[in-house]
């Protein structure tokens, strides 16, 4: 298992979000949350993060509690891209070279044919590296942001609405790509495209409040 919500507790004021919640996510395994929106799916990866903390509840990563002194290691572990990849002001391949420099990733070096296979196979031309983010449209800047989670070949993938900006074709690509790599992802998305693979094991958050 490389995921575990025990006994989640969430809410805010008088508003029950999530209410003895329990979820259990083995390595490797496909994950798609779906749910109306406010029902709390973005809370889940925000707590595997450690952005955000339930009310009451532990999470477990790799079996180890996730606490302030563990959270540091695990969101080490994991990649992170939500529907706005905020990126810095600078030419994409000054990012991807400077992501690489980052202590927690000094173990990792950037595989250069890997990125240009990503590049080709998310439709993105090489001569992208050379434009300052800046200049770059939602759709463009998503795909970066997709890249630059791959190529640090971390052990789970948490995608908060990370197709949200694509056409439907770039959807599909996306959403296809992540059913066949050898790691734990987790999906949010509203995306009819994640579904249509028929890869992904479908989490309704929301439906049964009295844990799952
Ligand atoms: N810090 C906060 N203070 C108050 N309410 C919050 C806070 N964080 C989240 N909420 C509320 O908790 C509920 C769940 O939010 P969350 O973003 O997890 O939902 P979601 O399922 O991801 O929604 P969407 O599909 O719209 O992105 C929402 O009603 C939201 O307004």
């Amino acid at each position: 298992m490389i995921v575990e919500y025990r006994n989640i507790n969430l809410s805010f004021k008088e508003i029950e979000i999530f209410k003895n919640f329990n979820l259990k996510i083995e390595n490797g395994e496909k994950i798609l949350l779906k749910g109306k929106s406010g029902s709390g799916k973005t809370s889940l990866g925000n707590f595997l993060l450690g952005f955000t903390q339930p009310n009451s509840g532990e999470i477990y990563f790799q079996n180890e509690l996730l606490n302030e002194k563990t959270i540091w290691k695990i969101r080490q572990k994991i990649a992170y891209v939500s529907q706005d990849v905020d990126l810095d002001e600078k030419k994409v391949m000054k990012i991807i070279a400077e992501t690489f420099e980052f202590s927690g990733n000094k173990d990792k070096k950037l595989n250069k044919k890997m990125l240009k296979n990503l590049l080709k196979k998310f439709r993105l031309e090489d001569i992208i590296l050379e434009k300052n983010v800046s200049k770059l449209s939602g759709g463009e800047r998503q795909r970066v942001g997709i890249i630059l989670s791959i190529l640090l070949d971390r052990d789970i993938f948490v995608l908060d609405e990370a197709t949200a900006s694509l056409d439907k074709e770039l959807k599909a690509i996306v959403a296809n790509y992540f059913s066949e790599i050898n790691k734990t992802v987790i999906s949010i998305s509203h995306d009819k495209e994640w579904e249509d693979t028929n890869k992904y094991k479908v989490i309704n958050i929301g439906d049964d409040k009295d844990g799952q």
